[in-house]
C-alpha cells in the first residue's frame, strides 16, 4: 500500500485569494482575427469603430411622400416613386411636388422631408396627390446620414463580449473582420478506479463517472472546444500520462477526483513534478481539496490545471467558482467574475463553523416586495447531486457557529449566466 499522509502540506487559503491568484496567473491571452458574422460569443481585443455611418443615406422613416419644406397643404404634382432597395434613378423634387416613398428608401434630390401617407388623400387625378397636413420642420420623418451611428463612432470597446446585438451592430456599421481573444481549449478527464463509463455494467464498489459529463456539459454551454480524455486509473503512471497528453492538446486541463488525502490521490503529486501547484486546499464547503497548478508546455506556453474534487457537487461548485472565471479571463473578459446579487432566505440555514458554504438554492423574484428570495435545495451533502439540480444560485454563507434566520439577506452568485 502507498504511504498514507496524515497532514496536508497545503495551507488552507480563502476562496477570494484562490480566485485572485488563479486569475493573476491567467494574464496572457492570445489574439485572433474572425469575420464579424462569426464573432458571436468572442470578446473584442480592440476598440472597434463604425467603418461607415448608419444610415449611409438620408432615409425615410415612413411610407408617404417625399417633399421639400416648407410645404403647405393642397394638391401636389407626383414626380415619381422611390421604393426601398429598388429605385436606382431618383426623381428631382421641387417645392410644389411630391414623390411617393417607402420606409427606409433614400430621399430623392430636392426633398428634405416626408409626409406620412395618413396625412394625404386621393386627388382624383393620378398625376397628383392631396396633402392634408403640410410640413412643420425641415427633415421631418427623415433619418439623417449617421443619425443612428456616426462614422468613426466607438461601437464596441476592447474587453467587451460580442453578443447577439453586438454581432449585428458590427455588420450594420460595415465592419467585416474583428480582432478577438482566442477562447481556450479545455481537456477533461476523471480519475478513479471505481469509475465506469455509462452503458457498461457496474461491479461491486463501482459507480458511473458523472463528473466528466457534468464538466463537459458546462463547457459546451460556454461554447468551449473540449478534448475528452476519458476516465484515468488512480495510479501515478496513468495520471502522469494523462496529464502529459492533455498538456499537448489543450490550454486548460480539468480533472476530477484524486485531490484529497487518500493513499491513491495522485493528482497533486504528479502536478508538483510537472509544474507549480499554487494551491491545494481552499476554505470552502464543498470543495476543500480544490487544486490549481500551472505547467509550462513544450512550446513554453503556460497551461492551467484545475483539479476538481471528486464529490460531484464539489466538482460542480468549484467549476463555477474557479473554472468559469478562469475561462472567462483567458477568453478576454474584463470582468471575469460571475454576477452577485442580494437575496432573502426563505429557510433558516445552519452555518458551518469552519468553512464558508456555497449553498445551492433556487432564486425567485418576489413581485410584491421587489426582491429576490432564495429557497434552499435541501440536504447539501457534496455527494448529493439533487442539491444542485434546479439551483440557479450559490448563496455565500459565512463560517459561524449559528443559524441564519429566514428573512436574512445574503449574497448570491448567479449561475447559468456564464456568457
Ligand atoms: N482525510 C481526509 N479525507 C478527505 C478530505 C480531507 O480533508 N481529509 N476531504 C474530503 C473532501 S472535502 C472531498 S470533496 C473529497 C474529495 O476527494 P477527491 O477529490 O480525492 O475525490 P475522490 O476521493 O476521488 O472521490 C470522492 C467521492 O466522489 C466520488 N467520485 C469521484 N469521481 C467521481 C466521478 N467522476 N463521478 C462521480 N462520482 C465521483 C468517489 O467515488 C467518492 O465517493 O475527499 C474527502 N476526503
Ligand atoms: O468539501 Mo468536500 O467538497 O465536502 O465534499
Amino acid at each position: 500500500m502507498s504511504q498514507v499522509s496524515r497532514c496536508s502540506p497545503y495551507s488552507l487559503i480563502e476562496v477570494d485569494d484562490a480566485l485572485s491568484l488563479a486569475l493573476s496567473e491567467a494574464s496572457h491571452r492570445e489574439l485572433i482575427q474572425v469575420q464579424s458574422k462569426e464573432a458571436f460569443g468572442f470578446v473584442a481585443a480592440e476598440n472597434i469603430y463604425a467603418k461607415s455611418p448608419f444610415p449611409p443615406f438620408k432615409a425615410s422613416l415612413k411610407d408617404g411622400y417625399a417633399v421639400r419644406h416648407p410645404l403647405s397643404p393642397g394638391k401636389k404634382q407626383l414626380v415619381g416613386t422611390v421604393i426601398t432597395g429598388r429605385s436606382k434613378e431618383l426623381p428631382q423634387v421641387n417645392s410644389e411636388q411630391a414623390a411617393y416613398i417607402t420606409t427606409g428608401a433614400p430621399l430623392p434630390p430636392g426633398a428634405d422631408s416626408v409626409i406620412p401617407v395618413e396625412w394625404t388623400a386621393e386627388s382624383g387625378d393620378p398625376g397628383f396627390v392631396m396633402i392634408s397636413r403640410g410640413t412643420h420642420v425641415s427633415g421631418q420623418e427623415v433619418r439623417q446620414i449617421g443619425s443612428d451611428i456616426p462614422e468613426g463612432e466607438l461601437i464596441i470597446s476592447d474587453g467587451s463580449h460580442i453578443g447577439v446585438t453586438e454581432c449585428a451592430l458590427l455588420i450594420n456599421c460595415g465592419v467585416e473582420r474583428v480582432q478577438v481573444y482566442k477562447r481556450p481549449k479545455v481537456a477533461v478527464f476523471s480519475t478513479g478506479n471505481e469509475l465506469v463509463e455509462i452503458g457498461n455494467s457496474l461491479s461491486f464498489g463501482e459507480i458511473y463517472d458523472a463528473n466528466r459529463p457534468l464538466v463537459i456539459a458546462a463547457l459546451r454551454k460556454m461554447d468551449i472546444e473540449i478534448v475528452d480524455l476519458g476516465i484515468v486509473r488512480d495510479d501515478e503512471v496513468h495520471v502522469r500520462e494523462a496529464f502529459e497528453r492533455a498538456l499537448k492538446l489543450a490550454d486548460i486541463i480539468i480533472t476530477s477526483g484524486g485531490v484529497s488525502m487518500g493513499s491513491h490521490d495522485y493528482v497533486k503529486k504528479v502536478l508538483e513534478r510537472l509544474g507549480k501547484v499554487h494551491f491545494g486546499r481552499v476554505r470552502m464547503k464543498p470543495g476543500k481539496p480544490l487544486t490549481f497548478a500551472t505547467v509550462e508546455s513544450e512550446n513554453s506556453s503556460k497551461r492551467f490545471v484545475v483539479g476538481l474534487p471528486g464529490n460531484p457537487v464539489s466538482c460542480y461548485v468549484c467549476f463555477y467558482l474557479l473554472v468559469v472565471p478562469l475561462i472567462r479571463k483567458l477568453s478576454g473578459y474584463s470582468k471575469p467574475h460571475l454576477p452577485i446579487i442580494e437575496a432573502e432566505l426563505l429557510d433558516p440555514i445552519r452555518l458551518d463553523p469552519e468553512r464558508p458554504e456555497y449553498h445551492r438554492s433556487i432564486l425567485q423574484w418576489n413581485f410584491e416586495r421587489h426582491i429576490y428570495q432564495a429557497k434552499s435545495t435541501g440536504d447539501q451533502s457534496s455527494s448529493r447531486l439533487l442539491s444542485a439540480t434546479k439551483a440557479n444560485a450559490l448563496l455565500i454563507l459565512p463560517s459561524e457557529n449559528k443559524t441564519l434566520e429566514r428573512g436574512t439577506l445574503v449574497p448570491a452568485i448567479l449561475l447559468e449566466c456564464d456568457k
